[in-house]
């Protein structure tokens, strides 16, 4: 049987497929629990890292902390030898948590301090004196300044967890590696400006209790140390489900994937808020039927997106959380639906989007398969009806993936 050597707990479903994705092309092979996990979820068969994908960005902090620690259990239990917390290389959080006081409690159950940071200069995230940048640009003034759920107006990024946790809070200034002697915090923050740095402070910190923790760089600089050692080994990724048909579901409205909206040539069904708010059974039929009716052609789109503007004015007038219920419910049972159907091959833009999607499939797990772009990989669905799922975060990918991602895999 495989060594687990890395358990993740993740904050939600694309970042999940993110840290598994970089894991897995570094020599670490992943899989992903759709979680919580129930007593009768068993990590998949090869994989020497298990990240369970919980919904808890944006949850109340008890239940975040609670469903974190469950899961947290779960995967000691399966024999984790090391724990990680998965959060946004963006740090997105409200100002209420939910990083800190998950991280206080992970860190308390290995009893060990939590160190981390969330840069991955993969995809243009790094931390330099303890400020986080986008691009390049102060996260604070990127465009996650205008989040729907969770504005980062602040780039400090020890300011932002000390207003999380009632823990101490230090920083490792760029170029040390590693925590040094005399650096006490409970909370320690590392400097990283591209993957070098990352190597170091990996290869500093992989063989200690310490719980690790912030988005994919860390993750896959870590994956790289052991392969590198001897201690992973990369295994065969999962065949693609290839046949059938295959449908894009977009409801994400960030800035990347409406770029990929537009640059998408095929057909396009799109689903309006206001017509699920009227007669959300109608609204569903009518988007299956032109699905169904498409795909022989190729790659469809279906989408709920709108610009920032239009997504505000019916925010406001069905209510944010109803809108967003409302859109994850129908992507939901259009995905159904069109599986009925025979379609097997699925990519799902947007965090909460992929979560209501998987949930809609009842897809428990997936095994870790090619990637497309650095944390855009494809995955393939355990059980007896394996399904191909492209997972991706609203920022990620290239502007063509809609037309190109199909393309990529064994
Ligand atoms: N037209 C719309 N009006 C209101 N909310 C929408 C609309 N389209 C999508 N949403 C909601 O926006 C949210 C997008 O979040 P998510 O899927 O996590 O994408 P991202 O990864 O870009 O943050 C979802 O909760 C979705 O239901
Ligand atoms: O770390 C990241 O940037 C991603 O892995 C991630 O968590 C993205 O979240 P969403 O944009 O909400 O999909």
């Amino acid at each position: 049987m495989t060594a687990l050597r890395l358990g993740v707990v993740a904050d939600d479903v694309t970042g999940a497929c993110d840290l598994a994705g970089v894991v897995t092309a570094a020599g670490l092979p992943a899989s992903v629990l759709l979680g919580p996990p129930s007593p009768a979820d068993v990590p998949a068969d090869g994989a020497a890292c298990v990240v369970v994908a919980l919904r808890s960005r944006t949850a109340p902090v008890a239940d975040a902390v609670a469903e974190s620690v469950a899961a947290a259990r779960w995967l000691l239990g399966h024999g984790a030898r090391r724990l990680y917390q998965k959060y946004c290389s963006t740090f997105d959080s409200t100002p209420a948590g939910n990083i800190g006081p998950v991280a206080d409690a992970l860190a308390g159950l290995v009893g060990g301090r939590s160190i981390g940071t969330p840069a991955t200069p993969a995809v243009g995230r790094t931390v330099y004196q303890g400020h986080l940048f986008v691009d390049g640009r102060l996260l604070s003034e990127s465009p996650l300044r205008d989040h729907p759920l969770t504005p980062m107006t602040d780039a400090d990024l020890v300011r932002l967890l000390a207003a999380q946790t009632p823990r101490s809070v230090g920083l490792v200034r760029w170029p040390a590696a590693g925590v040094p002697a005399g650096e006490t915090a409970e909370h320690v923050l590392l400097d990283a400006l591209t993957d070098a740095d990352l190597d170091r402070h990996a290869a500093a910190l992989a063989d200690g209790d310490d719980l690790l923790g912030g988005a994919s760089g860390l993750a896959a600089a870590l994956a790289r140390h052991w392969a590198g050692s001897g201690l992973a080994t990369p295994a065969a990724l999962p065949a693609l489900p290839r046949g059938g048909g295959r449908v894009v579901l977009a409801g994400s409205c960030s800035r990347r994937t409406r770029e990929q909206i537009d640059a998408f040539p095929g057909p396009t069904v799109r689903i309006a808020v206001d017509d699920l708010a009227a007669d959300s059974v109608q609204a569903v039929a009518a988007a299956v039927d032109a699905t169904l009716a498409a795909i022989p052609a190729g790659p469809v789109l279906v989408t709920t997106s709108r610009p920032p503007a239009e997504l505000r004015a019916v925010q406001q007038r069905h209510g944010r959380d109803r809108a967003a219920a409302l859109v994850e419910k129908a992507l939901g049972d259009v995905a159904r639906a069109v599986a009925e159907e025979g379609v097997r091959r699925f990519v799902v833009a947007g965090g909460e989007t992929s979560g209501a999607v998987t949930q809609a499939l009842g897809i428990r797990q997936v095994r870790i398969g090619a990637q497309v772009a650095p944390g855009v990989p494809w995955t393939v669905s355990t059980g007896p009806r394996p399904l191909a799922l492209l997972l991706k975060s609203g920022n990620f990918g290239p502007p063509d993936l809609f037309t190109t991602a199909w393309e990529v895999g064994p």
